[in-house]
């Protein structure tokens, strides 16, 4: 059949036409003048696919360059751990090396933190002293300062208070105190925001209704919900999954005899309690203060100094009474290896032109609720300004439900298991090992598939009590049956814990090629953590380009 002959298109404007035959790109690409209906299906065809090889390519090279931009400009981290594990230790860390100024610049506002830790654990004392017909349940509250301290035995359960040592001098140094217990309240008030009523709380937990993580409207960084609270309703003690946050707490009331608040306090990443914690007008930079240029805080009467340089005297004669240190050795009470002591530093905390230092920065502790996202650009190698976003998140088990929706887009995860813990339990459940909480939560982060290509870092923390805890003769066996009579000194026992974490990954992992970094860190030293931060920050940077296939 003779190909019908195509119609002529309509002819264009003189002009135009005039134009394009000029033009000898548009002659060379306009159809044949006698071109067939089939012969112009078939060109129309072959450009169509064409075009489709075309865009195939640009897709391609677009998500190259993504990648390459990625892996070049941004590296996300994420810190995991159970609480108190050293996650937001380790993130200052990070500031103190990268952004040292801004670390510096906030020294002032940490000291809110610090003077509340310091008066929390005179309050704890104060409990501890209590006459017996008053005392509260050494479980009472979970609090850190009080799970640092509790020795589980090996059924797993406390030892119940041991009644003992009189202290003739509590009344005395009750009454001496008494004002910071006042102090606590301000200090407790100036930290969070009036407006953060649901995000701060330092009450029973189950008297605040629960409120879900979706009715939470405000969106964070990424589109991601900015993750807060959610408070148990039920008092009953669940065996969650380690990674979801419906364990309850089970603890009874918190609230001591002598009406002080035993809560660990939280502050939501929200709340910008560093500005929170004003100096009114008198606000001055360490360096000025330090130079005696301008008037420094101290001269504000107001200011918590005050209360607590005068009540520096009682403090420290009943933080050296024989009879009180043998009344908190007698209840188990190790407050040496509790987050925020710096009860063997009274003088220098409580003086009036005190200016926290780095160590006393890394010390401080403030529990994690929420999200906290840190930005920094780091050069690494040939790597010039790599941007660094670093996730600390709150690391207790009412938390965890908001680790997942970062989940998808992280390079590297930096997980923190305090493996001094062995003898302690969780402040969310008296009757779990924090070392077999780790465990847990170590198994469940490694098995799953989501984070199969993200590169994974163990920092084996508190390597520094755990030292101490060893040589002060407390047995691993103890309290981990599996480690039968293996020797008891720091080598064994950090090796030991060493092969139990990496043989559980190689078990596990859903990627057999991924590999483990383990370190062993006390990640309040800055001369050893700096060191294993560059190495970290080389393994992830080279860990990630690999994932992209760019070397
Ligand atoms: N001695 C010692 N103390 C540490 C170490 N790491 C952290 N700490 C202290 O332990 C306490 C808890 O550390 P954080 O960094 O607040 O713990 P976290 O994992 O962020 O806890 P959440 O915010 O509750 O999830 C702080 O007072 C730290 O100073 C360590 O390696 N050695
Ligand atoms: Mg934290």
């Amino acid at each position: 059949m003779p190909k019908a002959k195509q119609p002529d298109t309509p002819r264009p404007r003189a002009s135009i036409s005039d134009r394009r035959m000029s033009d000898p790109l548009s002659r060379a690409l306009a159809p044949p003048p006698n071109e067939t209906v089939d012969e112009r299906e078939s060109r129309l065809r072959a450009a169509n696919d064409a075009k489709k090889v075309s865009d195939n390519i640009d897709e391609m090279l677009r998500h190259d360059r993504n990648h390459r931009k990625k892996s070049r400009a941004e590296v996300q981290v994420l810190l995991l751990g159970q609480s108190e594990s050293g996650k937001s230790t380790c993130l200052k860390q990070f500031q103190l090396l990268h952004t040292p100024a801004a670390f510096h610049a906030e020294r002032i506002a940490w000291r809110a933190v610090i003077y509340l830790n310091l008066v929390r654990s005179v309050r704890r004392i104060l409990d501890a002293l209590q006459p017996e017909t008053e005392n509260v349940d050494e479980h009472d509250d979970g609090d850190s300062l009080e799970t640092a301290s509790v020795i589980i035995s090996s059924s797993g359960r406390p030892p119940s208070a041991i009644s003992g040592t009189k202290v003739p001098n509590y009344e005395g140094y009750r009454r001496q105190l008494q004002p910071l217990m006042q102090l606590e309240d301000r200090l407790i008030r100036l930290l969070s925001s009036p407006e953060e009523d649901e995000a701060t709380h330092f009450g029973p937990w189950e008297n605040i209704a629960p409120r879900p993580y979706a009715a939470y409207p405000d969106q964070g960084q990424n589109g991601r919900p900015t993750p807060t609270i959610l408070i148990p309703s039920t008092k009953q003690s669940s065996t969650p999954s380690p990674l979801n946050g419906a364990a309850s707490s089970s603890t009874s009331s918190p609230t001591s005899s002598n009406g002080s608040k035993s809560k660990e306090v939280t502050v939501h990443t929200s709340t910008n309690w560093k500005k929170a914690f004003s100096l009114g007008n008198r606000s001055k930079s360490p360096k000025s203060a330090h130079s005696g240029e301008i008037e420094g805080w101290w001269e504000d009467p107001d200011d918590p100094v005050h209360t607590l340089h005068a009540c520096a005297p009682y403090m420290q004669e009943m933080w050296r009474d024989k009879n009180v240190r043998q009344r908190l050795r007698e209840k188990r009470i190790r407050l040496e290896e509790s987050s925020g002591f710096y009860l063997d530093e009274i003088p220098r905390i409580t003086a009036k032109k005190y200016i926290p230092t780095d160590a006393d920065v890394l010390k401080a502790r403030l529990k994690t609720m929420g999200v906290v996202e840190h930005t920094f650009s780091i050069s690494s190698g040939s790597n010039r300004g790599v941007q660094w976003k670093i996730y600390d998140v709150g690391g207790a088990r009412n938390q965890r439900q908001a680790w997942a929706p970062y989940f998808e887009d992280i390079n590297a995860i930096i997980f923190l298991a305090p493996i001094s813990a062995f003898d302690q339990v969780l402040a969310e459940d008296p009757h779990v090992n924090r070392v077999e909480d780790s465990l847990q939560l170590w198994q469940a982060v490694v098995s799953n598939k989501l984070l199969a290509k993200v590169n994974i870092v163990l920092f084996l923390n508190k390597c520094d009590l755990l030292q101490a805890k060893l040589d002060a003769g407390v047995r691993l066996n103890h309290h981990m049956i599996s480690y039968g009579d293996r020797p008891n000194d720091y080598d064994s026992v950090s090796k030991y814990f060493r092969n139990k974490f990496g043989a559980l990954h190689h078990a596990v992992t859903p990627n057999k090629e991924r590999e483990l970094y383990i370190h062993l860190t006390a990640v309040t030293d800055t001369r050893r953590t700096a060191t294993i931060i560059s190495n970290v920050r080389d393994i992830i940077i080279k860990g990630n380009l690999k994932t992209m296939k760019l070397v």
